[in-house]
């Protein structure tokens, strides 16, 4: 940690499998809202997840850290867990009146090649962030800051907008929101997407038709 503060409240779960980078990249080629399509329409977090910086894409495999509301010593104690690769996805419980996240933990994600975070709670240092190409999702913004006390859970997995989501799961997100593919199901949902992309181009297609008739 690069804070001075005792960890040991912050219970650390055992090291997890991560899908192959390689999987997660072509995963990354379809937007939230197909992915969604061919998972049925569910595993998609809240509406009131929202991307704070404009324009960010975000994929990548989860790293879920459970926080004391308005506490973020887990967050730091999460970040020397994390991968290149990882995306912190973090349960602050939709508590919105402090914020757990800022610039100086963005600083920390870009230094371990963290590609974003997701917080069911508020951020702040959001302009800041936005210039640090770090894509940032969250509940709300507030300059009120957070506590450094703990207690909180690292690599256990968290309810994020509404969706449980476990270490090492995939999510994709874009302006739309966030979707959450489980890690067993990953191959399958890769596979079922083309189909369903040619379905949109198909429906396109006639759309185009008929205008030009
Ligand atoms: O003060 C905090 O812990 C949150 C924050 O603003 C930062 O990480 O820059
Ligand atoms: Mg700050």
């Amino acid at each position: 940690m690069y804070i001075n503060a005792s960890a040991e409240n912050i219970t650390v779960y055992p090291a997890w499998l991560r899908p192959e980078q390689d999987l997660v990249q072509a995963l990354a080629a379809y937007p939230p809202a197909l992915i969604g399509d061919v998972r049925k329409r569910l595993d998609m977090m809240s509406a009131d997840i929202r991307c704070l910086t404009p324009g960010a894409r975000l994929a990548g495999t989860a790293l879920p850290i459970q926080i004391w509301e308005g506490d973020n010593l887990a967050i730091h104690r999460g970040l020397d867990e994390a991968k290149p690769g990882d995306v912190l996805v973090i349960s602050g419980n939709a508590v919105t009146n402090r914020s757990v996240f800022g610039g100086i933990l963005a600083e920390i994600c870009l230094h371990k090649g963290v590609k974003g975070v997701i917080v069911d709670g508020a951020v702040r240092d959001i302009e800041e962030m936005n210039e640090m190409g770090l894509a940032v999702f969250a509940r709300a913004v507030v300059p009120a800051g957070p506590s450094k006390n703990g207690p909180g859970y690292v690599g256990k997995p968290v309810a994020c907008g509404n969706v449980v989501c476990n270490p090492g799961d995939v999510v994709i997100g874009d302006q739309d929101g966030i979707v959450v593919i489980p890690q067993s199901e990953l191959n399958e949902t890769l596979e079922a997407l083309p189909a369903q992309e040619n379905l949109e181009r198909q429906i396109r297609d006639r759309i185009k038709e008929a205008v030009a008739s």
